[in-house]
């Protein structure tokens, strides 16, 4: 089954991109979104977490206080690398098992992570696209989005790849910027992915 891996940075827009693949047919794991159901359900993890972060990482109801932990990991880089430790294994077995359930369901499968390049995940991919923004649009759509500081959206920025070095590792780039057609670019990538499909054995 060929399996394509879809990345950007905060605020590039690869959801936005991946909802219209879904319009097309086209399943999405969303490692991201994953990652978070894990964080509250896996028993293991939680002790991790709870562990490594303190017991301020939840709250009394086991939903998972994400100010808290952003506030830790996204200050030190060596709380964000073991956080990463934690939950990125996880993620990746996740993924396994979901591409195995939608196999023969669709003629390709994406997965979209913020990480796909930085984790390594994208080795688990046949091809790898980036979704590209500039950097001020970006801050301002986040900011926009979640009511955050321009400092906060810097300090994630911070701990990504920029979009020259993730360039490095992609296969297909669509630029999302306000002036080129979205819906445009992921038609003709998706054109190419079913060719490759037809290809795929
Ligand atoms: C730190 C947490 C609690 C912050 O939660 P919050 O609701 O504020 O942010 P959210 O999860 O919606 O992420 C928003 C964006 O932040 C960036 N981001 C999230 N985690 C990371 C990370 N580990 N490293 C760098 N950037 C990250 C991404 O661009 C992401 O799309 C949460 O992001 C988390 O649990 N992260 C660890 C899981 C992870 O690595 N996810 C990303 C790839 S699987
Ligand atoms: N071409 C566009 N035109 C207008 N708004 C856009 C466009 N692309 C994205 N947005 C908006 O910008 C915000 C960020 O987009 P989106 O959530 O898809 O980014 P993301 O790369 O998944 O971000 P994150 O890494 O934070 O999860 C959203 O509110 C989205 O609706």
């Amino acid at each position: 089954m060929l399996k394509i891996g879809i990345t950007g940075g905060i605020g590039s827009g690869k959801t936005t991109v991946c909802q219209i693949f879904e319009t097309l047919g086209i399943p999405v794991f969303y490692a991201d979104v994953v990652a978070k159901q894990i964080m509250v359900s896996d028993e293991i993890l939680i002790k991790g977490v709870k562990e490594t972060f303190g017991n301020d990482s939840y709250f009394a109801d086991g939903t998972l206080n994400n100010k808290h932990i952003a506030g830790i990991v996204f200050n030190q880089q060596k709380e964000l690398d073991k956080l990463n430790a934690l939950v990125h294994p996880a993620v990746f077995r996740a993924f396994d098992q979901w591409a195995g359930e939608h196999t023969a369901k669709a003629p390709y499968l994406l997965k979209e992570a913020a990480l796909l390049f930085e984790s390594g995940s994208y080795k688990m991919c046949d091809k790898n696209v980036l979704v590209s923004s500039p950097l001020e649009l970006k801050l301002k759509r986040v900011m926009q989005r979640d009511q955050v500081s321009r400092e906060q959206v810097l300090a994630r920025m911070d701990k990504q790849f920029t979009d020259e070095q993730k360039q490095a590792f992609a296969d297909y780039t669509i630029i999302n910027n306000d002036k080129e057609s979205l819906i445009l670019q992921v038609l003709n990538v998706h054109q190419s992915f079913l060719k490759l499909a037809g290809q795929w054995v």
